[in-house]
């Protein structure tokens, strides 16, 4: 089974790219949609203890935890000790089934994933990127994002050039649906041709 590895900086586009693959019947594991849903379920008594006030309702405010953490590296750090194990183990789970059912690719959506050193755990990196004006222009168009909470996300992110420069397939989102599209058509083209040679792990 080849392991896909799909990560950008924050607004390039991973989850429509995502989505894309799925259209072509590849599985993606979505790491951003996991903490959404650990953050309604298995994480809430963990982040309640360790966040005090940012489970309202039985369920983890995203803005009130952002507004704890984002500023703040150390609690940052702490947030992640406890929400990265939970995702990582999902991803197992995800990639022990779709082994077990031989399935022949399958995509890891990991928005941090050389951040998080992730590397060694997929076999090709896509990274989606688009022009820094584009990014803005998206990221800042969104409900609750202010320039202050952007500039502290782009931050912690390894920049979009060094991605570009790590990654074995670069997808720009900056052209539209239709380019990106192919170019996920021609990755899922050019994998099929390394598995014919036996070049996948
Ligand atoms: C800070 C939080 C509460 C903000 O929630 P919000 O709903 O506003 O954003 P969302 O989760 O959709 O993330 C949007 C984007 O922010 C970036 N981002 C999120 N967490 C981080 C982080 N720890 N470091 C750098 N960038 C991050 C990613 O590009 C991500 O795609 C949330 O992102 C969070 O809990 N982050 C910690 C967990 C984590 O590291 N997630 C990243 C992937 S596993
Ligand atoms: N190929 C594309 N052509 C045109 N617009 C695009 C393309 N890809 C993404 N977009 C647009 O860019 C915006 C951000 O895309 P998306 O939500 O997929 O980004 P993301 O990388 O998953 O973001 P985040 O890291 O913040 O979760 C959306 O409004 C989406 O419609």
């Amino acid at each position: 089974m080849i392991i896909l590895g799909l990560t950008g900086s924050i607004g390039m586009g991973k989850s429509t790219t995502a989505q894309m693959f799925r259209d072509e019947g590849v599985p993606v594991h979505d790491s951003d949609e996991t903490v959404h849903r650990l953050y309604a379920g298995k994480a809430v008594p963990l982040i309640d203890a360790a966040f005090p006030g940012t489970v309202v309702d039985g369920v983890v405010d995203r803005t009130r935890l952002a507004a704890a953490v984002l500023n703040n590296p150390p609690e940052l750090k702490r947030l992640e000790a406890i929400i990265h194990p939970l995702v990582r183990a999902e991803s197992e789970n995800f990639l022990d089934t779709h082994r077990k059912a031989g399935t022949p690719v399958v995509v890891l959506d990991i928005p941090l994933l050389f951040e998080t050193h992730g590397e060694d755990r997929v076999h090709k990196i896509v990274v989606v990127s688009a022009s820094p004006d584009i990014q803005r222009e998206r990221v800042l168009s969104r409900p609750n994002m202010t320039e202050d909470k952007f500039a502290s996300i782009l931050a912690k992110q390894l920049p979009d050039a060094e991605k570009r420069r790590r990654a074995d397939y670069v997808v720009d989102t900056g052209a539209g649906l239709e380019p990106a599209r192919a170019a996920v058509q021609a990755i899922l083209k050019d994998l099929g041709k390394a598995t014919a040679l036996g070049t996948s792990r």
